[in-house]
């Protein structure tokens, strides 16, 4: 990489805005998942072995820059003492006099955690005042937060104009094995897409198909391109607006030769709950006033096939709601026929597909699970990730 990391820089005594992402599975309060704090662990040992004042920001969900009570980083910050063995102060904002006052008191190799920075709406805008705020906190800029860095935001992008830059150690990490992997895949390569954002992940899809041999689609993003194909998809997740891009990637993926993979059958439920009814039907059968919340098991099987033949898949996005056990079996048996893939470089990408993965203990059978989903996706691509463009060069 040709960008400063954390080990060209002196940070004994000095206070490091360290940007993690600690946008952790949670339910109930709970964090159900807690890969990405247990990932940024290294980086945040590193600094206070190294003596430095070490300050923790993230963000976490999307509270649309209000302050929203479920969306404190309080417990991310009771986990993070725990893995850390040792104290972890919250302050209740991310910059001002509050957390100036904060700062002043730490000592060397003490950690601050500051509050959900997308409680402020310069966050996401990546307003430079904001930048400048967070900027003024600190000596030197670190960015461990890979899963965010394809955002420009003012804690992963704004701030590096105002401080020295430098990425984390799980930044690097990262970069590096995916780099690796993508420099010269080894074929076939194939692309899982799933899970629920699918505004932020149909427009990767057309940059997939230009490096895939295979595109498996699944999950909360299948039921667009189900109905670009004609079909009725009933109270599925569906972005309307976006059926005829799903219908040109179909037709690209014919010119490009690419073997595209859609659901051939579906789990529908009559309600978004573990109490619902539900039953398997054919992707052309789903009832109007259902919706599908796994893919069927005649499309698990199909996918399960297309994985074993692969020699690379990047996984990203769960086949369907996995947080509830009769909604799992699509992102299961994926998870297994990846497990099982023998000769199978397998990339995991996405805080809820590593939790699905993690739930179903197979974490140790993948060869690499990234912290970052959209990230990951973007970065394999071929797009520029904004949090590592800002860093310094070497
Ligand atoms: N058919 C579906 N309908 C609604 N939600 C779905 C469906 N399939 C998967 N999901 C949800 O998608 C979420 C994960 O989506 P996303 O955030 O895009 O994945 P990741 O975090 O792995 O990048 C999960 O919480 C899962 O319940
Ligand atoms: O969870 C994240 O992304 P992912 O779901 O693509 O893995 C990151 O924390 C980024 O969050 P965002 O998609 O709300 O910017």
């Amino acid at each position: 990489m040709n960008k400063k990391t954390l080990k060209d820089v002196d940070v004994k005594g000095k206070r490091v805005f360290c940007r993690v992402d600690f946008n952790v599975p949670m339910q109930d309060g709970e964090i159900t998942d807690d890969t990405r704090i247990r990932a940024a662990l290294p980086t945040i040992q590193y600094l206070i072995d190294q003596g430095a004042k070490v300050i923790l920001a993230s963000h976490f969900g999307r509270p649309k820059g209000k302050v929203v009570e479920e969306m404190r980083l309080t417990p991310a910050g009771v986990r993070l003492s725990e893995l850390l063995g040792k104290n972890v102060q919250k302050a209740d904002e991310a910059y001002g006099d509050s957390v100036k006052s904060l700062i002043e008191s730490m000592n060397e190799g003490d950690v601050l955690l500051l509050e959900n920075v997308r409680f402020y709406p310069g966050e996401e805008k990546n307003d430079s005042e904001l930048a400048k705020s967070f900027a003024e906190l600190a000596d030197v800029y670190v960015n461990d937060a890979f899963g965010a860095a394809h955002r420009a935001h003012a804690s992963t992008e704004g701030i590096a104009h105002h401080l020295p830059a430098v990425s984390g150690l799980l930044m690097e990490k990262e970069l590096d094995v995916l780099g690796k992997a993508l420099s010269n895949p080894e074929r076939p390569f194939t692309a899982i897409i799933g899970g629920a954002k699918v505004k932020d992940k149909i427009g990767v899809i057309e940059n997939l198909l230009e490096k895939v041999d295979n595109l498996i689609i699944g999950g909360g993003l299948a039921y667009t391109f189900v109905k670009a194909q004609g079909h009725e998809v009933g109270k599925s997740l569906l972005e309307a607006d976006k059926v005829d891009l799903a219908k040109s990637f179909i037709e690209k993926a014919k010119e490009k030769g690419v073997n595209f993979y859609m659901p051939v059958d579906a789990i529908v439920a009559d309600d978004f709950s573990a109490e619902a009814n539900s039953k398997a039907v054919a992707i052309e059968e789903i009832p109007s006033d259902w919706e599908a919340l796994d893919i069927g098991p005649k499309t698990a099987e199909i996918y399960r096939d297309v994985i074993q033949k692969s020699k690379l898949v990047i996984w990203n996005g769960p086949m369907g709601v996995f947080e509830i056990d009769k909604f799992a079996g699509g992102t299961k048996a994926v998870a297994e026929a990846l497990a099982e893939a023998e000769g199978t470089y397998s990339v995991i990408g996405g805080g809820d597909s590593a939790a699905a993965v993690e739930k179903f203990n197979l974490a140790d059978k993948m060869s690499h699970i990234s912290t970052g989903g959209g990230a990951s996706l973007e970065f394999m691509e071929g797009k520029a990730l904004p949090g590592v463009v800002a860093l310094n060069d070497k």
